[in-house]
């Protein structure tokens, strides 16, 4: 097999990689100062003195990183003491290594995913290095306020789901599909939500998404939903007869709409007994601006109980409910928030990877998770996904990605020529999406 193409970075002028880096992450920094300096008063009424002492140095590390970021240089260590720090710092050496002769790594020259999730790093590392804020999430406010910028979408999907519930047992086998189907580009269209891509401002669902799915249908450019299905049908029709059990782990994506709309599929998938258990996973630090925490999870559960209505408190209701019976786990894992591509994971976190080998069927939502598992290079686009996934297989897996990097593969001869042809902006404009497949192990 040919060797895996170079990775895309800001080296390579006029690339989304390199307008990224030069401007959508130094705009994301600001908007994290601005965001400290707005606690301020919060600060001193929690912590006093000393909490304003620690938002001064916090604000002054990252004017700091952002210089470094703007004038490109070299990567330096993480000077913290968490678990992955040694990681993260094996990873530059890595970097250094393989930059050999091109000079040390920074902020242009290397790949743009080590960048990008380097930055996110430091800035938790900010926060780490001054207790008392060190538990602040600089992006939490911005999430809380797409979350209910996107009430009505919301409320839409709920009610659906729950109308939907009531008679879930009478629907034959091509009923269930077509609801699986409608609910799966739901949560493909949900992440086109995400703050990151739009530095953080607002970028939320307003409008409900479930009358639109046929307008949006001649924008998916691979979709593999049957695939998905066979699978989750076949693993049902043993269940039933062998007692077994049907996995489905979700690599969560950002919190707010997109969140919402990935509990609904995971509530239609265990009522309709398609799968017997759920399996989320999200990030342990702040993330890409709208990423899943923990924190963020639970607080949109708590959000949907106490609403002011129905349908959404007894989504709410019904999902902790899943996850105190265990039908539903949440899990977190420190790799999910490393530079690493996907295809180093047995290496880097086998225990993680022995966690999803336990899976029938894995859901990658979103368009980092996209990168990762194709390791962001130039592939060509109509290389499988197989290949892109270079030996990266714990089990079965989907892609549900809207487009906002330059990267794609698993296309037809001609499929992305002719759409660079009719629409420059295809691959980061976040109007198209896949559902992409992969069965072998
Ligand atoms: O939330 P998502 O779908 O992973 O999107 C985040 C995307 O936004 C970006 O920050 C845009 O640069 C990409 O790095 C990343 O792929
Ligand atoms: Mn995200």
């Amino acid at each position: 097999m040919a060797a895996a193409p170079v990775s895309l970075s800001g080296r390579f002028k006029g690339s989304f990689a390199y307008f990224t880096i030069k401007d959508r992450l130094p705009q994301i920094l600001t908007r994290v100062i601005d965001t400290l300096h707005r606690h301020k008063n919060e600060f001193f009424e929690k912590h006093g003195e000393k909490g304003v002492e620690a938002e001064k140095r916090a604000i002054s590390f990252l004017s700091k990183l952002r210089n470094e970021l703007q004038t490109d240089k070299p990567m330096i260590p993480l000077n913290d003491e968490l678990p992955d720090t040694p990681i993260w710092n094996q990873y530059l050496e890595y970097q250094r290594n393989v930059s050999n002769g091109n000079g040390q790594p920074s902020w242009f020259q290397s790949p743009w995913l080590y960048v990008e999730c380097y930055m996110y790093r430091r800035i938790h590392e900010a926060l780490i290095h001054n207790p008392p804020i060190d538990d602040f999430d600089p992006f939490m406010e911005a999430k809380i306020q797409s979350f209910f910028e996107s009430q009505q979408a919301i409320i839409a999907v709920c009610t659906y789901l729950q109308e939907l519930l009531k008679n879930i047992e009478d629907l034959n086998e091509n009923q269930l599909k077509e609801e699986f189907f409608k609910l799966l580009q739901v949560s493909l269209w949900g992440n086109r939500c995400d703050l990151s891509i739009s530095a953080g401002e607002d970028n939320s669902q307003k409008s409900s998404l479930l009358q639109s799915l046929n307008d949006f249908k001649s924008f998916i450019l691979v979709d593999d939903m049957e695939n998905l299905w066979s699978l989750l049908l076949n693993s049902k029709k043993r269940t039933t007869t062998k007692e077994s059990i049907t996995r489905v782990d979700m690599i969560l994506d950002n919190a707010g709409f997109e969140l919402i709309t990935d509990l609904v599929l995971a509530n239609f998938l265990s009522s309709s007994k398609l799968a017997t258990e759920v399996h989320f996973h999200g990030k342990c630090i702040p993330w890409f601006v709208s990423d899943t925490t923990k924190h963020d999870f639970n607080w949109t559960l708590k959000q949907l109980q106490s609403a002011n209505h129905m349908w959404m408190s007894r989504c709410g209701m019904n999902w902790e409910g899943n996850l105190k019976k265990g039908v539903w786990v949440y899990h977190d894992h420190m790799f999910w928030t490393l530079p690493h591509e996907f295809s180093s994971m047995a290496q880097v976190a086998p225990d993680l990877y022995a966690e999803l080998q336990k899976s029938s069927v894995i859901i990658f939502k979103g368009d980092l998770n996209y990168r990762k598992l194709t390791g962001d290079r130039k592939w060509e686009f109509t290389v499988p996904f197989h290949q892109a996934l270079n030996k990266f297989h714990p089990a079965p897996l989907c892609s549900i990605r809207t487009l906002k990097a330059e990267i794609q593969v698993g296309l037809k001869p001609g499929q992305g020529e002719q759409l660079a042809t009719s629409e420059s902006e295809w691959m980061i404009n976040g109007k198209y999406g896949i559902i992409q497949f992969d069965a072998s192990v």
